[in-house]
Parts: structure tokens; C-alpha cells; sequence
């Protein structure tokens, strides 16, 4: 391969070669903490069409192989990321402004997944069905049931996790035996590039996976409707991925999109897990998470108790430069952080009471816990991807879950509680993907199911069902002569 090594700007991998851009014109990447970064370039419609094509072909080849050879590429490649860790993680820090520890878990974790992807491609056997087991059926019949690739699958990431969310796309769609054409999130492109070059040491065949660099908003809609594309595999706002839902007419989907995860406070909660767990799962990484605490619902009679514990636990955050491992770190954008100072501002011009935080020092926004929050706030229902949590008081379980529900999205929610039966008729009742009795939302571990409802999405990734997802059935039916 040839090395990555512009300074100015990182190159794009085009079926086997690293490359500047014709259009001559770079993207700067700007970092959150004003970190020195290289930008990536702004490739063409033309060079967009290379990819994908060269996708498509280099798919052929690759589909022939078995489970056990692609995994081989991908051992390779979780062993390569793990090499490069340290740079990675510095990337990401400097790129999306995460703590250089939780950076560092974010390469791990990757290779992890990885690893475990490839052990899961290998145990996909198949299935054979009897015909005679339907009444009207013939015991002469049989189904052999295979799992096949679609073909090019389009993986477009976000920046909040630029090298797990990513992974999370390729490593699947690629033991399942498709090519994968990647555009990553303009701030996370640098992460992304490097978790390529892993990819490109560990062997890759030349145009198995493309990697496109351009803003989303220039070259997105060329890359969607794409007639080679097969699969469109995306993760990001929920805006975006609806607008690409339409786009993508009879192109199948997998969108991970917003959240508005709610904490579920019952009053016989052990206040101070549940605290500990609200502070935690809603102002880590600022805030920026899909799957962050985005309001807490609780019960009136435990809310001043709960308000104080979240409080006296927030002190323990560290707030400041991702360089010092802060838990509370610059937002990724100037506009990001004005729309999360615009949420709070409306909520207390509607009379809601700032417990801690609505402090602003350029995009770092101090956390930000408000109590006293109404249904008539933006706050109670838009995600703010920043570190603001609104609690609702609530007079009863049933009015919890009518808020909860009321949401557009549906990714997650937590109960906590320590009657367990009645978590699990609350979770029924919960129109979410997931459902976290006693802890916060989160994703993973990485195998488990991982899907949104509502405007939170549609599929289902986590490892198995990801390649599922982005692999599809092929029956082949054998008539055997009578005897
Ligand atoms: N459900 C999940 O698993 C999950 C995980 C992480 C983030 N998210 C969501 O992602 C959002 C934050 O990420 P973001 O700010 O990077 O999201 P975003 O929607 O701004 O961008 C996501 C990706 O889409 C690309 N894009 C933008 N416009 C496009 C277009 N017209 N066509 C094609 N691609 C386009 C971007 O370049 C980027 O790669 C939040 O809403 C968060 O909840 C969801």
C-alpha cells in the first residue's frame, strides 16, 4: 500500500490507492478544542463514482471466499487498530474532542468487535427446512437456507464515535461478503481514515471498501441514489436519515438515528444508583451520545431527594480539556452548542429551575441539570447532544409512560425500581428499542440487539443481527425424486 503522509490533508483510499482529490479543494477539520488537525479532501462526483463502482466489482471476488477467509482479513485488522491505538486515540481526541481514555476504549472496543464479528460470521451456518412439515407440503421437498451478501453497502457514520460507529458497519457487511463504500462524518474523517489504513495493513483487496470524504450535504444525496448501491447503512440525526430513507426509494435501509432516552424514577428507587447512573449516562462525553439520559421522568414524592443526590454527584465531573480526560468537554460545533444554550434558555424562560450549570465558556457548556421542567418546554422533547438534563415531575407510573411514549423518538428508556415485575409491564408499555431495568442507556455490550423505534430508526444492528441485517436469504429448493 501506499502511505498515508499528506500533512495538509489526508488522502482518500480509491480501489487500492491512496489519493488527493482532482477538484484540488480540501475540507478543514475544526476541533472542538482548537487542536492543529490536517483536513480530508473534497472528492468529485467523479471519483464518488469510482468508488462505488469499483465496490461493486471487487464485491464479486470477495463474496467467493468462505466465512473462515474473510475473517482472516478481519483478525488481521482488529490486530493493526490495536498497533495504532495511541494515534487513533489522539485523532479522535483532537477530532471530536473526546477524553483521550474513553478514545483509547473506543479503538479497544473496536477491535473487540471486530474480533467478535468475525467469530460470528463463521457460525452462520444456514438452515435446511422439510417440506413435509407444512400440511399441504411434500417430505420430497427441502429448503437449503443460505445467508448471501446484498452486494455494495453504503456506510455512512457520525462523529461522536467515528471509529466504533463505523466499524460497527464495515465489519459486518464485510464477512457477510459485501464491499462496502464508507463516508465518514466530516469531523471524525481523520479517525476514520486511520481505522482504513488499519484496514488497508491488514490486507485488503483493492476497492473491497472505499472510502469517501466530502460534506454530506454536497455529495450525500449522489452517494444514496447510486444505482450500485444495494444497502444504505447509516447512523446519524434523525432529520437526515428520513430525508435519506425517501431518497433511497427501494434501497434497503439501517438507520441508527436521535434519541430522547428517558430515565423512568419509580418511588421505591434506590435514589442514589439511579443518580449515580442519571450523571453518568447524560453527561459523558458531554452529552453527545445517542443513547445518553436525555430526561428524567420521576416520581413527585422522590424528586427532591433524587434532584439533590443527581446534584451533590454532579460535583464529581470533570469539566475541560479532553487532553485531561474531562467527562464534559467542548461541543463538537459553535452550533451545536448555541442550540443546546437555546433549549436551555427557552426552558427557563418557561419557569424551569437551573439546579446546576447554564454556564457557557465558548463551545463548553457546564453541566446542566434543570428541575422543574413542563411537557410545554422544548427540552422535555428535543435532543439537545449536549449536557443538559430536564427532570419532569410526575404524579404516577402511568403518567410517566404516557410522557415517555409521547416522544417522537424510541431508542432507549431505564426503569429504576426495585420491584421487578412491575419494571417489566412498565417495559412492555415502553415504545422503545431497549428497555435498561436498574442502569442507564447505553449501547452494547456490542452483541446484543441494538435498534430505535419511532424516528430512532429502522433494522436492527448488534453483531449477529447487523450481518443478518445486511446479508439476505437465498432458498434453494431441492425436489428429490420419489421413491
Ligand atoms: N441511534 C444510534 O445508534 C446513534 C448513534 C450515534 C449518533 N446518533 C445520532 O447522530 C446524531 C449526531 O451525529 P451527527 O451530528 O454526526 O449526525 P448528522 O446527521 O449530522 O451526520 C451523520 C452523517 O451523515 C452525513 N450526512 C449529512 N447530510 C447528508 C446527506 N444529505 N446525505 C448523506 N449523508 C449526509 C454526515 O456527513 C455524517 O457522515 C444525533 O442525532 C445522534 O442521536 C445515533
Amino acid at each position: 500500500m501506499n502511505k498515508v503522509e499528506v500533512i495538509n490533508a489526508y488522502p482518500f483510499l480509491l480501489n487500492g490507492e491512496w489519493k488527493d482529490s482532482t477538484s484540488e479543494r480540501t475540507i478543514e477539520i475544526e476541533s472542538p478544542s482548537g487542536a492543529e488537525t490536517p483536513g480530508v479532501q473534497a472528492m468529485t462526483e467523479s471519483e464518488v463514482n469510482a468508488a462505488v463502482t469499483g465496490a461493486k466489482d471487487a464485491q464479486k471476488n470477495w463474496a467467493r471466499k468462505s466465512f473462515a477467509e474473510r475473517a482472516q482479513l478481519l483478525y488481521a485488522w482488529a490486530d493493526e487498530l490495536l498497533l495504532m491505538k495511541d494515534e487513533i486515540a489522539e485523532t479522535i481526541m483532537k477530532e471530536v474532542g473526546k477524553g483521550f481514555a474513553s478514545a483509547e476504549k473506543e479503538v479497544v472496543r473496536t477491535a473487540d468487535f471486530i474480533t467478535y464479528t468475525a467469530e460470528e460470521g463463521k457460525r452462520l451456518h444456514g438452515e435446511l427446512i422439510n417440506g413435509g412439515s407444512f400440511n399441504s407440503g411434500s417430505a420430497n421437498k427441502f429448503a437449503l437456507v443460505n445467508r448471501n451478501p446484498v452486494g455494495v453497502v453504503l456506510a455512512i457514520s457520525p462523529f461522536n464515535y467515528p471509529v466504533n460507529l463505523a466499524a460497527a458497519k464495515i465489519a459486518p457487511a464485510l464477512i457477510g461478503g459485501n464491499a462496502v463504500v464508507f463516508k465518514p462524518a466530516t469531523q471524525g474523517a481523520l479517525s476514520g481514515t486511520l481505522m482504513i489504513k488499519a484496514l488497508d495493513m491488514a490486507g485488503l483487496p483493492s476497492g473491497l471498501v472505499n472510502l469517501v470524504t466530502g460534506k454530506g450535504s454536497e455529495i450525500g444525496d449522489h452517494l444514496i441514489t447510486h444505482p450500485q448501491i444495494d444497502l444504505i447503512n447509516f447512523t446519524g440525526g434523525s432529520e437526515t436519515g428520513k430525508s435519506i430513507s425517501q431518497k433511497a426509494a427501494m434501497v434497503p435501509v439501517i438507520l441508527e438515528l436521535g434519541g430522547k432516552d428517558p430515565a423512568i424514577v419509580l418511588e421505591d428507587a434506590d435514589l442514589d444508583k439511579a443518580a449515580a447512573d442519571i450523571v453518568s449516562g447524560g453527561y459523558s462525553y458531554s452529552g453527545q451520545r445517542c443513547t445518553a439520559i436525555k430526561r428524567v421522568l420521576v416520581q413527585d414524592e422522590k424528586a427532591d431527594a433524587l434532584v439533590a443526590n443527581i446534584k451533590d454527584k454532579m460535583d464529581s465531573l470533570k469539566i475541560g480539556a479532553p487532553e485531561d480526560n474531562a467527562d464534559v468537554t467542548p461541543l463538537i460545533s459553535s452550533k451545536a452548542a448555541d442550540y443546546v444554550t437555546g433549549l436551555i434558555d427557552n426552558a427557563i424562560e418557561k419557569g424551569a429551575n437551573v439546579v446546576s450549570g447554564n454556564h457557557r465558556e465558548g463551545n463548553l457548556i457546564y453541566p446542566t441539570l434543570l428541575d422543574g421542567v413542563t411537557t410545554d418546554m422544548k427540552i422535555a422533547w428535543e435532543e439537545p447532544f449536549g449536557p443538559v438534563i430536564p427532570v419532569l415531575r410526575v404524579k404516577n407510573v402511568d403518567e410517566a409512560i404516557s410522557i415517555a411514549n409521547e416522544s417522537e423518538y424510541g431508542l432507549q428508556a431505564s426503569i429504576f425500581t426495585k420491584n421487578m415485575e412491575q419494571a417489566i409491564q412498565i417495559g412492555h408499555e415502553l415504545e422503545v428499542g431497549s428497555v435498561q431495568v436498574n442502569g442507564k442507556t447505553e449501547r452494547g455490550p456490542d452483541h446484543f440487539p441494538f435498534l430505535g423505534v419511532k424516528s430512532s430508526g429502522v433494522g436492527v444492528q448488534g453483531i449477529r443481527k447487523g450481518i443478518e441485517s445486511m446479508t439476505r436469504e437465498k432458498v434453494t429448493v431441492l425436489n428429490m425424486t420419489q421413491g
